[in-house]
C-alpha cells in the first residue's frame, strides 16, 4: 500500500486469524532475517519493543533455533524503572524473549541507575552506537493514541526524538499519556533497520493504523513519523 498523499508511508501488509498464528509467522520472519545478518557480518542486532502485545511473539522467537550467540538485543524503548519493576519493558523481555534458545543472546539495556534521565539517555545513548548499527530488525508496537517506541502526542521532546536528524540514538521524553519517564530510541535509529516491523493485534490499532497513514500532522499521531521516514517498507503485522 503506498500512501502518496502524507509522505509516501510505504507498508506491506500481513493479516493473521489470531495473535498464535501472527507470533508465529513473526518470529519466522524476525529469525530469518537474524539468520542473514549473521550470515552475511557474522553478528545480528534486535530491538523489541515492551506493552502487552509482544508476549506470544517472544516466547515464539525465542525458541527458533538460530545463532542466538551471535545476537544482540536491545529495547525501542523503557520506563524509568529497574529490571525488576512490573512495568519494566526489559523485564518482559527477560522473563518471554531471553529464554531457552534466546538464553544465550546478549542484551543491552536502556535503564540504568545513575543520574536523571538526561543522563540515563546519554548512557544509553552511547551503549547503543557501540553496538553494529543498523539494527538488523526493529520491531515496533503502537498504542491507541498513535504512539510508537515512546513517541508520545504531546511528549517533552518529541520534535527532538522524531527528527530524521536526531544525533542522539536514545533520548529522554515525558508525556502525560506515558506514565513514568521514558527512555526512547530516536527516529533515525529506528527507521534505518534493514527490517522494520509495526505488531498491531485488535480491531481499535488497525483503525488507529488507517488514520495514521493518512494526512495529518505527525504531532498528532506520532507514529506517522516513522511511516513517513522508513528506509524500507514498514512491514505491518496484524491481528484481531
Ligand atoms: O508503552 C508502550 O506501549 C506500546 C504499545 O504497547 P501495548 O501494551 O499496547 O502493546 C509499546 O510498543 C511500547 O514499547 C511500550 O513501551
Amino acid at each position: 500500500m503506498k500512501a502518496t498523499d502524507a509522505g509516501q508511508a510505504d507498508t506491506r501488509n500481513s493479516d493473521f486469524a489470531d495473535g498464535a498464528d501472527l507470533a508465529e509467522a513473526l518470529a519466522d520472519r524476525v529469525a530469518g532475517a537474524l539468520a542473514a545478518a549473521i550470515g552475511e557480518r557474522g553478528q545480528a542486532t534486535l530491538a523489541v519493543s515492551g506493552g502487552t502485545t509482544p508476549k506470544a511473539f517472544f516466547a515464539a522467537l525465542s525458541r527458533k533455533p538460530i545463532a542466538w550467540d551471535k545476537v544482540t538485543v536491545t529495547l525501542v524503548d523503557e520506563r524509568m524503572v529497574p529490571p525488576s519493576h512490573e512495568r519494566s519493558n526489559h523485564r518482559l523481555a527477560s522473563l518471554y524473549l531471553l529464554q531457552n534458545r534466546a538464553a544465550e543472546a546478549g542484551f543491552v539495556p536502556l535503564y540504568t541507575s545513575k543520574g536523571d534521565a538526561a543522563d540515563v539517555a546519554r548512557t544509553a545513548s552511547a551503549a547503543i552506537d557501540a553496538m553494529a548499527l543498523p539494527f538488523d530488525v526493529v520491531v515496533l508496537g503502537m498504542g491507541t493514541d498513535g504512539h510508537t517506541a515512546s513517541f508520545f502526542p504531546d511528549g517533552s521532546t518529541l520534535e527532538d526524538v522524531t527528527d530524521p536528524a536526531c544525533a542522539q540514538s536514545v533520548m529522554a521524553i515525558e508525556a502525560p499519556g506515558a506514565g513514568e519517564p521514558r527512555l526512547t530510541l530516536t527516529l533515525p535509529r529506528i527507521v534505518e533497520a534493514g527490517l522494520l516491523v509495526l505488531h498491531i493485534e485488535g480491531e481499535q490499532k488497525k483503525a488507529v493504523l488507517a488514520k495514521a497513514l493518512g494526512a495529518g500532522p505527525e504531532a498528532e499521531m506520532p507514529v506517522r513519523a516513522v511511516l513517513r521516514h522508513a528506509k524500507t517498507p514498514v512491514e505491518i503485522y496484524w491481528a484481531p
